[in-house]
């Protein structure tokens, strides 16, 4: 299939992955997500094996099932994109073969560690990116990581890297609005088709009203109807109805990613899908660990609070 960012516009849900008591992938509980969160009254793409999923503690044949089975339940015609999460080179060329041969559209590239240590904002991950595609010759999308963890790459790279014809999208996470601007102005600029989705936690409002194409969250997995929903007030340019939702999102977000520290926030949504009854089990494995009732409770006000619950 040959994609453009154009494809790529709207909602793209980052799914989350819950596991059953033993620490085994809740297949029937996936199943009950995807119904929940992928449907396609709100959700145009699905991005399975990124931070949501769990990427990188599940095992090749994992990810590779999870994205075989997710292409069985939304179909061979919606655009199912998957995070390769690579130790480095031959390991990204061998996580990308294995999603497209399972049923990826688009890889979506996280950095190698190598990248990190001040090589992010050197021409070292262009150079990255620029073999990668050559050799795949397949859909990518470069994986915008916060500037504050040393893997969020600079500006002048990101346009450079929306120059290689097989990058559709760049997942934006810099995790500043500043950032955030700059690198979508300059990747606009550089390369007008490629679709820039932004990503940065709890700035839903703010990343849509400085521009975007759409939406790419861990959160879709769990309120995909509010998500959807201030997407299309923003492409109405209905800013009084964007701050409605927005307040409605408000006490949600600031419950899922709030609390420190950040990265736990993909394990909260899978307490919220537990008390909406969609799976069974919230428990997120190792490194992640389970949330405090203190945050649990907070989150079951907050989804009441937004009448999700
Ligand atoms: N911004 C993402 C997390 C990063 O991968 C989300 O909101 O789920």
């Amino acid at each position: 299939m040959s994609l453009t960012g154009k494809d790529l516009r709207g909602i793209t849900v980052a799914t989350v992955l819950p596991f059953d008591e033993t620490g085994a992938i809740d297949w029937e509980g996936y199943a009950a997500v995807l119904d929940h969160c992928a449907k396609p009254e709100t959700t145009d793409c699905v991005f399975v094996n990124g931070h949501a999923g769990e990427a990188t503690a599940l095992s090749e044949a994992e990810r590779d099932e999870v994205i075989r089975t997710t292409r069985d339940h939304i179909g061979k015609d919606r655009l199912l994109l998957a995070g390769v999460v690579p130790t480095g080179y031959p390991e990204a060329v061998k996580q990308a073969e294995a999603a497209r041969e399972a049923g990826a559209d688009v890889a979506v590239i996280f950095p190698p560690e190598a990248l990190g240590g001040g090589n992010a904002s050197t021409r070292a991950p262009v150079a990255f990116m620029e073999k990668l595609a050559r050799e795949l010759a397949m859909s990518m999308s470069v994986f915008q990581f916060p500037i504050a963890s040393g893997f969020g790459y600079s500006t002048e790279a990101l346009a450079e890297m929306a120059q290689i014809p097989e990058i559709v999208a760049i997942k934006e996470g810099s995790a500043t609005m500043l950032a955030y601007d700059e690198n979508r102005r300059a990747v606009k600029a550089a390369a007008p088709d490629v679709a820039i989705l932004p990503s940065n936690f709890h700035w839903f409002l703010p990343q849509l009203a400085l521009g975007g194409d759409g939406i790419l969250s861990g959160l879709a997995s769990l309120t995909p109807g509010l998500l959807a929903e201030l997407w299309q007030a923003s492409e109405a340019q209905d800013l009084a109805r964007m701050r409605a939702v927005n307040d409605r999102l408000y006490p949600v977000v600031r419950a899922i990613y709030g609390p420190a520290p950040v990265v736990d926030m993909h394990t909260r949504m899978k307490d919220g899908l537990k008390m909406m009854g969609i799976i069974k089990c919230a428990t997120p494995r190792l490194p992640l660990l389970p949330q405090s009732e203190a945050i649990v409770e907070g989150l079951r006000a907050a989804l009441i609070q937004a009448e999700v619950l």
